[in-house]
């Protein structure tokens, strides 16, 4: 099969288009390089460019008719820059993809894999979420994630587009030969954060909120390696069809996760075991935007995609810490 891959040149949509290539699929990739670095591109069908450029959108299925699904990750992704930059986090994430999606239905090209998100899940006592949980995003970035899972709603059931929206829990670490991987100069992620500091290119790691209401007071996420989420996608876009009919509805909501909950400490704890040494940290409150956390049902990705995760929390961190070594030769810093 061939697929388009929006945001193809960042962190998780490299790692997909290496899963999609080595399932026998070939990526074609459409990336503005607004962060992804253009070495992740290296041997790809690569166009840069924006999502809502249309004549560019065109050129690409012109050039590639036989297209088959389209994986769109294109987007604006660090919480407490949303909350500073609204009218960027809107106009990108929301705006661009309706002109993205309006095009590719008119092209002919309907089926869409949307990269959603754990964080707009509603605080539930015991953090297990389904998909048929309530949402409640608490930052601009989650309520662009849940306004375009509402549009993809409205628009699969007034149109031939069909949508399967994957909510993303927590991907870390990186493909097995550390082709392409975290790649923000700056990191915001937690699991980046700590191996910076456990590889020592950090003096400390800061625990932000530590008076939540969960088992040790700080936020609880469902870690997944970022390989097993990639194959989650080789998957989906194999089984397109099959989801789309067994749900009953022109469009899906699966979790994409693997159902453990662990809290900042026990990931800090964890990350100390891989390394073999304490990893300093500080404390402080928790950061504009941030979710209390949740963990995932993931027995519908299961049914629908007959996928599970593979890897375990400590070969993930190993992964990140791998990668977190590697970096600096592929692009230029830490
Ligand atoms: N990383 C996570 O923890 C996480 C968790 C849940 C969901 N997601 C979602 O997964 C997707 C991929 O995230 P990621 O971590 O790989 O982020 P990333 O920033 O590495 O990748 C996003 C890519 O989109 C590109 N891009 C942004 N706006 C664009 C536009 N208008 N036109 C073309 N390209 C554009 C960027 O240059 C970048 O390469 C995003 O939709 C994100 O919301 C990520
Ligand atoms: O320096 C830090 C950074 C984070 N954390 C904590 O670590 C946990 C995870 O934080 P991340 O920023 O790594 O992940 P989030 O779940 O908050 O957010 C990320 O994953 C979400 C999916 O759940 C979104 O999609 C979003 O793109 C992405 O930023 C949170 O409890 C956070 O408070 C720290 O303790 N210190």
């Amino acid at each position: 099969m061939k697929v388009l891959v929006t945001g193809g040149a960042g962190y998780l949509g490299s790692i997909t288009s290496k899963a999609l290539e080595q399932a026998g699929h070939t990526p074609v990739v459409l990336d503005s390089l607004l962060v992804g670095p253009r070495q992740f591109t290296e041997g790809r069908a690569f166009y840069e460019g924006d999502i809502a450029d249309r004549a560019l959108l065109r050129r690409i299925v012109d050039e590639h008719p036989d297209i088959d699904a389209t994986i769109h990750m294109a987007a604006r992704i660090v919480v407490p820059e949303s909350v500073a930059l609204p009218y960027e986090y809107y106009r990108d994430n929301v705006a661009k993809s309706l002109e993205l999606f309006d095009e590719l239905e008119q092209l002919g090209k309907p089926r869409i894999l949307f990269s959603s998100t754990a964080s707009l899940y509603a605080l539930q006592p015991a953090f297990e979420v389904r998909e048929t949980d309530p949402v409640e995003p608490t930052s601009p970035y989650a309520r662009t994630k849940r306004m375009m899972e509402m549009c993809l709603e409205d628009i699969a059931t007034a149109t031939s587009l069909r949508a399967i929206i994957l909510r993303y829990f927590n991907p870390i670490g990186t493909d097995p030969d550390l082709e392409t991987g975290y790649h923000l100069k700056d990191a915001t992620h937690v699991v980046p954060l700590l191996a910076q500091t456990a590889l020592g290119y950090r003096d400390s790691f800061t625990i932000t909120g530590t008076d939540l209401p969960t088992r040790d007071g700080t936020g609880l996420r469902d870690y997944i390696h970022a390989w097993d989420l990639a194959k989650a996608h080789v998957r989906a876009v194999e089984k397109f069809d099959s989801v789309i009919e067994a749900e009953g509805a022109p469009y899906s909501y699966i979790n994409i996760g693997g159902g453990d909950g662990v809290t900042v400490k026990e990931l800090i704890a964890a990350v100390e075991r891989v390394v073999g040494k304490p990893v300093p940290t500080t404390e402080a409150p928790p950061r504009p935007g941030d979710a209390v956390g949740a963990y995932a049902n993931a027995d519908k990705a299961a049914r629908l995609l007959d996928w599970r995760t593979e890897a375990s929390l400590d070969d993930a961190i190993a992964s990140a810490l791998a990668w977190g070594e590697k970096r600096k030769d592929v692009l230029g810093y830490e």
